[in-house]
């Protein structure tokens, strides 16, 4: 059985305390939930001290934005793997649209940095998709194959999770229909060596959605932007029925 995994992306928000506040409200409306739903928040580098502590012994998890390919080195702004297991974080997402779209991030330092973050015990979470121009242009599908081809190339593929994000339902309200959603998480994991990679949907996820969504079958979780920042938002997502 695959696991379902349920993420939030805080990309830049939150302080400290902001981080706080929200875990205040949000893990105490966390319901029951069978086993396998693993949760966790994906927040700024400067909250995932905090978080570690305040996260311990409880079911959520820490996942961080970004991680450098290298051990350590002379890479000014930069994070690296162990640097984030130090702290106890245990995910990661590598290749973001807005990592690719503004800071250079290609399939080839995506393919480095998902390796780096293997090797040092992290489970790095690939995210994949296609602009409004590309689908548009019938490109979806060879888009995601060359993503995939690329950012994959020895990769293990028993520790690793994929988002399928398209970049146009990205914080636009504009969600990807479910069954479109669920079409072409099919054709990702047809493109697998493990089947069983969990594989989520991201892109205006909502409380009002989440239910629909995670009833599709080929869908194991989501990456949630800007619904996760709200604590009851975030919280009923991740009790979806
Ligand atoms: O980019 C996303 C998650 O990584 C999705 O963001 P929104 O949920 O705000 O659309």
């Amino acid at each position: 059985m695959r696991k379902i995994v349920i993420a939030g992306n805080w990309k830049m928000f939150k302080t400290q305390a902001e981080s706080q506040e929200f875990l205040q409200e949000f893990l105490p409306a966390l319901e029951e939930t069978p086993q396998e739903r693993e949760v966790l928040l994906c927040s700024p580098f400067t909250d995932l001290g905090i978080l570690s502590k305040s996260l311990h012994g409880s079911r959520v998890q820490l996942g961080a934005q970004n991680v450098h390919w290298a051990e350590n080195g002379a890479y000014t702004g930069e994070i690296s793997a162990p640097m984030l297991t130090e702290i106890g974080v245990r995910y990661v997402i590598v290749g973001h649209s807005e990592r690719r779209q503004y800071f250079g991030e290609t399939d080839e330092t995506v393919n480095l940095r998902l390796k780096a973050a293997q090797t040092f015990g992290l489970t790095p979470i690939l995210c994949v998709g296609e602009t409004k121009q590309q689908r548009n242009a019938g490109e979806t599908e060879s888009l995601i194959t060359n993503q995939l081809d690329k950012g994959l190339i020895d990769v293990d593929q028993t520790n690793l999770v994929i988002a399928y994000e398209p970049i146009w339902a990205i914080g636009t309200g504009d969600t990807c229909e479910t069954t479109e959603a669920n079409r072409v998480i099919g054709l990702i994991r047809s493109q697998l060596k493990n089947p069983n990679v969990p594989i989520q949907y991201g892109g205006s996820v909502k409380p009002n959605n989440i239910d629909e969504i995670m009833a599709e079958p080929e869908i194991d979780g989501v990456l949630v932007g800007g619904a996760s920042l709200e604590a009851a938002s975030f919280a009923r997502i991740v009790n979806y029925k």
